[in-house]
């Protein structure tokens, strides 16, 4: 390995050391010369902006963000853009590798980027965070395009925010360049069932893994971590395939009704007061932590990352795991899973529901010509299934877990693209 990586931190927790132990381990089951390893490991492109914001009490404050495209080799950067408190660098350089991996697993035409800016929108106005997005997407406008690099929403972001990006590019660009973000509102050519899409896909392998482990879905339990775009709407698909979900939680905290939450009616609670917490038929834990250890058929981290880590891992319960955050285990943690019999659903199988059907409101976008909302989730459905089999034949195989497993696939199809492309002539 040579300086890029060398100089890489190393605490479990991080999600860069993650992304890049775990991309190792895929490229030590491959065949590959000498260099595959440093080049995957390394992002093609990386922009660091200042984000100058003028808040509405009028002073300034000066913002970071940053877009990162980790690799472009089957078509087009394509990822979330995240507004958080966390964001990082090297978190942005993780979750575009993973992006990479994802699309390859599922099969479309992208390579992987990620984006965001670090700050808590909780604390901003709608006028603020229209001003960060807008000012945002200028200082990244020279790598954005329909055919070189396509945003969508992340934690913290979501549809106001995409179509405020996409104005600003259009604006930019003198007319309307529909494809150059997806996860935008039905009335501004986004797609239909893109807003649950990740979920979607989510609750489509959770039942998959449940069915595997030889667990009936119509009775399991399951406790959810996060209850945003992801979290929500996999809980309320949950519970309509008959699954019992017993605990949810977000930043503020925890409920749990061992008799199984009352999905819908939390849901309006969420829309009435912001949060999970105090929802009335429900118990609070003590912590969103004490989520983690309940003792459940499934646990579907949905919110952030390393929230399963080398502190935690022993004290799972649950028979499958169903990872709809990106990189929310970090690779000690899997370890000791993995020992544990613990199933794992990795993110980039787990979640690639929302990447999917982005690529379908793309491909939408640039024909012009939009699909049926039952035949944009039969297509999803087909597409999840696909991958579901060809990373569970895989690892079977190999007598390897789905993590590495579905890595390895995906690694090896963007480094036979490098190939194809005359990597080593
Ligand atoms: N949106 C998408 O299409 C996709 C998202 N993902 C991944 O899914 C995860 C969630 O994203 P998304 O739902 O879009 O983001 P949102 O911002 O919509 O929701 C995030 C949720 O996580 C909660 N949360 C944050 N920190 C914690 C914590 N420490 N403990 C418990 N809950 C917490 C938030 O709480 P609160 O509500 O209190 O803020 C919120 O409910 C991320 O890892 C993202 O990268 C992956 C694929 C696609
Ligand atoms: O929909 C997309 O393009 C990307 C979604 C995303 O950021 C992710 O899958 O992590």
């Amino acid at each position: 390995m040579t300086g890029t990586l060398a100089a890489a931190p190393t605490h479990d927790r991080n999600p860069l050391v993650a992304a890049r132990s775990q991309l190792a381990d895929a490229i030590a089951a491959l065949d590959y010369g000498p260099g595959m390893l440093d080049m995957l490991a390394t992002p093609r492109r990386e922009v660091t902006v200042s984000v100058p914001l003028r808040r509405d009490d009028g002073s300034v404050e000066v913002l970071v963000g940053h877009r990162v495209q980790h690799n472009l080799s089957r078509g087009p950067a394509k990822g979330g853009v995240r507004f958080s408190p966390d964001v990082t660098l090297d978190e942005v350089r993780a979750l575009a590798m993973w992006m990479t991996w994802k699309c390859a697993l599922v099969n479309i035409p992208y390579g992987g980027a990620k984006g965001g800016v670090a700050f808590d929108p909780r604390g901003y106005s709608r006028g603020e965070i229209q001003r960060v997005t807008r000012r945002y997407t200028s200082e990244i406008m020279p790598i954005l395009g329909p055919t070189t690099d396509i945003p969508a929403p992340d934690i913290g972001t979501d549809e106001q925010v995409m179509s405020w990006m996409m104005d600003t590019y259009s604006v930019n660009r003198g007319h309307t360049v529909l494809g150059v973000v997806t996860g935008k509102p039905v009335a501004l050519g986004g797609s239909l069932g893109r807003a649950s899409a990740t979920s979607r896909g989510v609750v489509h392998v959770a039942l998959a893994a449940l069915a595997h482990r030889g667990i009936v879905a119509a009775g399991a339990t399951a406790a959810v971590q996060g209850f945003g775009k992801v979290g929500r709407d996999a809980a309320r698909l949950l519970a309509e395939a008959g699954v019992r979900v017993v605990a949810v939680s977000d930043q503020y905290g925890a409920v749990h009704d061992p008799a199984g939450l009352g999905v819908p009616a939390l849901m309006r609670h969420v829309d009435e007061t912001g949060s999970v917490v105090g929802f009335a038929a429900s118990e609070p834990l003590d912590d969103g932590e004490e989520l983690l250890h309940l003792d459940v058929d499934l646990l579907v981290p949905a919110a952030v990352e390393a929230v399963l880590n080398a502190d935690n891992a022993h004290r799972v319960r649950a028979s499958v795991i169903t990872e709809g955050a990106n990189g929310p285990t970090t690779p000690a943690a899997d370890a000791v899973l993995e020992a544990a019999g613990v199933l794992v659903v990795p993110d980039i199988l787990a979640n690639a529901g929302g990447v999917i059907v982005s690529y379908f409101e793309w491909v939408q976008a640039n024909q012009a010509y939009w699909w049926s909302e039952d035949d944009v989730n039969a297509r999803l459905a087909e597409r999840m299934q696909a991958a579901w089999e060809g990373v569970v034949g895989y690892a079977a195989r190999r007598d390897i877990s789905l993590r590495r497993a579905a890595t390895t696939l995906a690694v090896e199809t963007v480094a036979n693209a490098h190939l194809a492309r005359g990597l080593y002539p």
